[in-house]
């Protein structure tokens, strides 16, 4: 298959990037990450969620996060929502695009949603229902597609089976996710090959974690298989709470300089978003998760 001319990039450090942090970041720190992330050119934001604070203290002032944020035309800025009252949360904070997140693994979905895959599911309904009405645009996640730091190896048909729900119930796209890192290149294109068999590849996002160093590989190997959109996190931020030993995402500046090479258009400036990056590492105290930041401050 031919690689893509355009790719989307789902810019996740304000959300997957900081709700793993452990220390107190304000308000007015978030707001500086996402419109430095708008004036680089991402297309698509991901601000926050609007989760039990009990679970993910730090994504507690995502309302106050969205009415400070200067929205530019263009930028969707979207939060991730577990149920419907995550949803009327989002609603009231005049969020226009959400996020669900099933898992393709049981013992995953109960600690990161306290309810297993098929409740989840049912879950979902009223959320959609209620998106639908209010004209709100609904993107899907699947956690664990590639292995589960509970219950191990996944099997791609239930990876599947998950994502086709996600898409049935209206859900515009399903983003899979790589939690704890573990996919490689090869198990990647399987997967792609798999759940394509129910979900158009147009309509697949991949969402790599870089613990075991495979992200770009699997970048590479999904466009491989004809999927152009991917979450990133600037300077590699994040990992989710509720997977133990997984890292950063895949550094968002590390996919862009990928692409750029392949002479594949994205319309991020590179330079705005290794400054973006680097500003938020200084502030949080900790190295910048980007190689290409890293080499470009040498
Ligand atoms: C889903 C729940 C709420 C279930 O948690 P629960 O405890 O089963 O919920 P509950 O319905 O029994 O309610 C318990 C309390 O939470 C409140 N509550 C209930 N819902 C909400 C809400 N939406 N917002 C705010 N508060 C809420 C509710 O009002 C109540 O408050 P109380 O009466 O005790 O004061 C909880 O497990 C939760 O918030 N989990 C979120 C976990 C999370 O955010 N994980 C990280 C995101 S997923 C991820 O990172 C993976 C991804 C997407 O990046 C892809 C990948 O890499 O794989």
């Amino acid at each position: 298959m031919p690689l893509p001319s355009n790719v989307r990039l789902v810019e996740v450090g304000p959300r997957d990037g900081l709700q793993n942090e452990k220390q107190p970041i304000s308000v007015a720190d978030k707001v500086r990450l996402v419109d430095d992330l708008s004036s680089a050119g991402l297309s698509y934001i991901e601000v926050g969620s609007f989760v039990s604070p009990k679970w993910v203290p730090q994504m507690a002032g995502s309302a106050e996060v969205f009415a400070q944020i200067q929205q530019q035309p263009g930028i969707t800025y979207a939060a991730l929502t577990p149920n419907l009252k995550g949803f009327e949360g989002a609603l009231a904070a005049g969020v226009k695009e959400v996020a669900v997140f099933a898992a393709a693994s049981e013992a995953f979905s109960q600690k990161n949603i306290n309810c297993s895959i098929s409740e989840s599911l049912e879950r979902f309904v009223p959320v959609m229902e209620a998106a639908k009405a209010n004209g709100i645009r609904v993107r899907g996640y699947v956690s664990c597609v590639l292995g589960c730091p509970y219950d191990g190896a996944i099997d791609p048909q239930q990876v599947a089976h998950v994502a086709a729900e996600l898409f049935a119930m209206g859900c515009y796209e399903v983003s899979l996710g790589d939690t704890i890192g573990t996919g490689t290149p090869g198990a990647t294109r399987q997967l792609i090959d798999v759940v394509s068999a129910r979900i158009p590849r147009d309509k697949l996002a991949g969402h790599f974690h870089d613990t075991y160093g495979q992200a770009l590989a699997n970048i590479y190997a999904s466009l491989l298989e004809g999927v152009s959109v991917f979450d990133s996190s600037v300077a590699g931020l994040g990992g989710c709470p509720y997977a133990k030993g997984a890292s950063g995402n895949v550094s968002t500046e590390d996919v862009l300089y990928m692409l750029n090479g392949l002479g594949i258009n994205t319309g991020i400036d590179l330079d705005q978003l290794i400054s973006a990056g680097q500003r938020i590492c200084t502030l949080l105290g900790r190295d910048n998760g980007s190689r290409v930041a890293r080499a470009r401050q040498h």
